[in-house]
């Protein structure tokens, strides 16, 4: 029984699929998709439970969120060990994730009140009032590299708007869901208001396509979000929030502590191994000695950076990819970069067949005359030297993207420069540009996004703004308008 569907388990009735830990294939799960049948017996169920939902008031829904707080705190650990076992990151990094999850809860409630909530202003025309209300019913799409914290960053602000859910996760990462729905059932959420459904592309397409939700929140691809939003085309009526990929730079210019330097390029570009949206996969190094220095100790550095499975110990830095399938991928875009030109500093290599692990890779890319403007989502870093810090900041900026981006740099003056003139939803100086908070907006521009930020700022595409000026009982004014008598 793997889809959750007006507050029971049901099973799909689609067809089989499974779940594999991609540091040995095993298989962890396996089910069979929701058809689209049953997306319409989900989608009919979040809409049955809404307005009852909303009509609770925020603080019997803020009760219930706050119990699944408690489920989140009271299984961290098997959170943290069904994520590691499903995308193969490891668990010190899951501990992470799961803690992230967990204070997710309270920063939405700030989110909430900030962002939305409600206010009154007395004005000559009346009482002014403000409030929020919820779109309705809304699809969330998530993505396999923060199976859990992720879609959860979209799902717990939106049931605290009022909005009922139908959560349909990566299919390389059902386990998880799964895990989370059971937690919201145990909170006490009433029927309808979250719903499960588990597959592939049908199944996405089928929720995507419903006529009856009133939105949808997608964490993804830059490939699928563009699908979505021509979907989306001509329904000015539907919320659609997109959080996408990103083909992010790094610029190093002007830095004293070259280590210091080395452990940020590093966090930025092979944490996760690579399965960052934010993740750096540009980094742009000064010509020179200065430069040669930093490339020599950054090389040695990736060529020591432990890589394993989720529960080895000690605990590598980087473990699996999601799958064997995204590691082959990525020996594919050395190999293309090669043959552009490029020149591996560390070579990626696929480590173990039949499993997604693969060592970091670095390549200098300098000589490319056409830098393919892609996101490979995998630990492979390009290098591009620069002469003077405008060229820098133009090839940075040479992206359809707008993600995040930085700078190492000692000097302010030589940051402000950087920042007036970057186009990235995130910028980061002298820190790694991963590991976002969620006390901030978080989003990108370009073919990142679609000006819907998420994090903080999800609150805002949660719900609609409601504008009135009320007044006690009906009253004349103290003068009539001219050409009028009572
Ligand atoms: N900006 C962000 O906040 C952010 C965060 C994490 C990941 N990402 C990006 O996500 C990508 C990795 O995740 P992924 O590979 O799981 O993304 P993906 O686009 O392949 O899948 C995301 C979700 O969309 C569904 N889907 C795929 N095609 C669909 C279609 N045609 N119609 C409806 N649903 C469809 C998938 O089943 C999944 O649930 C990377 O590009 C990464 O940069 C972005
Ligand atoms: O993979 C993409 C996002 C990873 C992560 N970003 C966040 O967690 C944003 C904050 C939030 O949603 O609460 C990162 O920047 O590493």
């Amino acid at each position: 029984m793997t889809q959750f569907i007006k507050g029971q388990w049901v099973a799909g009735l689609g067809h089989d699929v499974t779940s594999k830990n991609p540091a040995n294939n095993e298989v962890i799960w396996n089910s069979k998709t929701a058809t689209p049948e049953q997306v319409n017996i989900a989608v009919d169920a979040a809409r049955d439970a809404q307005f009852d939902w909303f009509m609770l008031g925020f603080d019997a829904r803020l009760a219930i969120v706050e119990a699944y707080r408690t489920q989140l705190e009271d299984n961290k650990a098997e959170i943290a060990e069904v994520i590691a076992q499903e995308t193969g990151k490891p668990q010190w990094e899951t501990a992470t994730e799961a803690g992230a999850m967990i204070g997710k809860i309270g920063l939405s409630v700030a989110a909430y009140h900030k962002r939305t909530g409600s206010s009154e202003n007395d004005t000559p025309a009346g009482r002014a009032v403000l409030r929020h209300k919820p779109h309705g019913v809304v699809a969330v799409f998530g993505p396999y590299n923060f199976p859990g914290h992720l879609p959860n960053g979209h799902i717990v602000p939106a049931l605290l708007a009022g909005n009922t859910v139908i959560f349909k996760p990566s299919e390389l990462t059902p386990k998880v869901a799964e895990l989370m729905l059971k937690l919201w059932d145990k909170a006490g959420l009433p029927a309808g208001v979250i719903n499960l459904v588990q597959g592939e592309l049908e199944t996405g397409k089928a929720l995507a396509a419903h006529p009856q939700i009133d939105g949808l929140f997608f964490t993804g691809s830059s490939r699928t979000g563009h699908i979505l939003h021509q979907q989306y085309a001509g329904e000015p009526g539907k919320i659609l929030a997109l959080e996408m990929g990103g083909n992010n730079p790094l610029i190093v210019k002007g830095v004293q502590d070259t280590k210091a330097a080395v452990h940020d390029i590093i966090q930025s570009a092979y944490i996760s191994s690579g399965q960052r949206c934010t993740c750096a996969r540009r980094l742009y190094v000064e010509k020179g000695a200065q430069g040669d220095a930093l490339l020599e100790m950054l090389a040695n550095a990736v060529k020591q950076i432990k890589v394993g499975a989720w529960n080895v110990q000690p605990q590598p830095f980087m473990g699996s990819m999601i799958s064997e399938i995204a590691a082959k991928g990525m020996v594919e875009a050395q190999r293309n970069l090669l043959n552009l030109g490029g020149e591996s500093l560390v070579e990626l290599t696929h480590l173990e067949v039949g499993t997604g692990l693969v060592s970091p890779g670095l390549i200098d890319v300098t000589n490319v005359i056409e830098l393919p403007d892609e996101e490979y989502f995998g630990p492979l870093l390009q290098v591009v030297r620069y002469s003077d810090f405008d060229e820098a900041i133009k090839l940075a900026n040479s992206t359809r993207y707008g993600l995040s981006a930085g700078i190492l740099a000692d000097s302010r003056e030589d940051y402000d420069y950087f920042l007036a003139r970057i186009r990235a939803g995130i910028v980061n100086w002298n820190k790694q540009i991963t590991g976002a908070s969620g006390a901030a907006p978080f989003g990108g521009v370009g073919a990142s996004g679609n000006h819907r930020a998420s994090a903080f700022y999800a609150a805002d595409y949660c719900s609609y703004p409601v504008a009135s000026v009320e007044a006690d009982v009906v009253s004349l004014p103290a003068n009539l308008s001219p050409g009028l008598s009572l």
